[in-house]
């Protein structure tokens, strides 16, 4: 099978050597012409995942009709904020029964739309996410994991699951696009937060009552957005969340971390987190849910709570019930 990546970002690339391990032929696009240049010399991408040989079966290009024009199904590969404006631009190469497969994880600062939402406003193809524990630098260098690809048509996500996995990469299918979608997203918000706690030093039962509380958040707000609440016990979900708030490898718990630490956090990586948590508690209001954590999360950013004061608002709610 031919697939294209669209994106040459560290995931973009990791996913292209994933494709690659299942033994598919891969088009790397980046918008970026000097990056391509320096991948197809090198035969790595340096800026991005470096020390990963590319192999022969993946050919970076610049150019989206040669990455489009034979591929039987697309992995977009961009962050959330930027879905609007590149998903316009792969139209025009794509034939109608394409499926495109989306793999960032965030909600649209603007709108508080997911990407399959985003999606749908372009393009009639069909739509699938791919999620799940995994760090671009563990799957770029072959360390194996457990991924899902969701679809509403679940014999579809089984079909892209079968041509994704590999001895390293197992693809599980869903039928719950959403979910899958909603625990990817939602779970940097609380990456954010549990690197702040580590920043500030609140000690390892902070951190694991934080994840357990924010994973109960995370699944109010992915079910009234329309996930199946199974599904965010799976891997998109719960996996995640597990992954993202334990290590400093993640780039939302570094921020969080930066944040504790009273660091500057001018010069760090992507964190989707970071756009998607004002939104996620403006959709929380939206749906009456309670999301302290999310709240707490959002004015830290925003400059308006200390994570002192934060800790002291936690830890004073009324309190009640568990109701997990
Ligand atoms: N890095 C990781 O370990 C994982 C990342 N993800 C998700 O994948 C998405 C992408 O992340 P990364 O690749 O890691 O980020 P990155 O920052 O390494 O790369 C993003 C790529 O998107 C490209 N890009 C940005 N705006 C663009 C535009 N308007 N047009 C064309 N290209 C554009 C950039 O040039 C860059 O190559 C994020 O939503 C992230 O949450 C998901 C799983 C793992
Ligand atoms: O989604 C990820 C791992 O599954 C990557 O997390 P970060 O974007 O926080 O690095």
């Amino acid at each position: 099978m031919t697939l294209a990546v669209i994106g040459a970002g560290a995931w973009g690339t990791a996913l292209a050597l994933a494709a690659a391990r299942a033994e598919q032929s891969v088009r790397l696009w980046a918008r970026d012409g000097t990056q391509v240049q320096a991948m197809r010399e090198t035969g790595e991408n340096a800026k991005a995942l470096p020390g990963v040989p590319l192999g022969s079966a993946i050919l970076p290009t610049a150019d989206l009709s040669e990455a489009l024009s034979d591929a039987e199904a697309v992995l977009v590969v961009v962050p959330a904020q930027t879905l609007r404006q590149v998903l316009p631009q792969l139209a025009p190469h794509l034939a109608p029964l394409i499926p495109l497969v989306l793999c960032a994880k965030g909600i649209e600062r603007d709108t508080g739309l997911l990407p399959s939402d985003i999606a749908r406003e372009t393009t009639a193809n069909p739509l699938l996410s791919l999620s799940g524990p995994s760090f671009a630098a563990d799957v770029g260098r072959g360390l194996p994991t457990a991924v899902v690809v969701g679809a509403q048509d679940e014999a579809l996500a089984g079909e892209i699951a079968r041509f994704m996995s590999s001895g390293s990469f197992r693809c599980y299918s869903n039928g719950d696009l959403r979910g899958v979608e909603a625990g990817g997203a939602l779970k940097n918000v609380f990456a954010l937060a549990a690197g702040a706690a580590a920043g500030a030093g609140l000690g390892a039962s902070a951190q694991a009552a934080l994840v357990t509380r924010g994973f109960v958040e995370l699944r109010r707000l992915a079910t009234r957005l329309g996930a199946n609440p199974e599904t965010i016990m799976g891997l998109s979900g719960l996996g995640d969340l597990l992954l993202t708030c334990s290590s400093a490898q993640s780039r939302n718990f570094a921020y969080g971390l930066a944040l504790g630490r009273g660091e500057s956090r001018e010069g760090l990586k992507l964190a989707e987190g970071v756009p998607t948590a004002g939104i996620a508690a403006h959709l929380a209001v939206q749906h009456g849910i309670e999301a302290p954590i999310i709240n707490a999360v959002t004015e830290i950013l925003a400059g308006r709570l200390t994570i002192g004061d934060a800790v002291e608002a936690l830890m004073t709610r009324p309190l009640k019930s568990e109701d997990i």
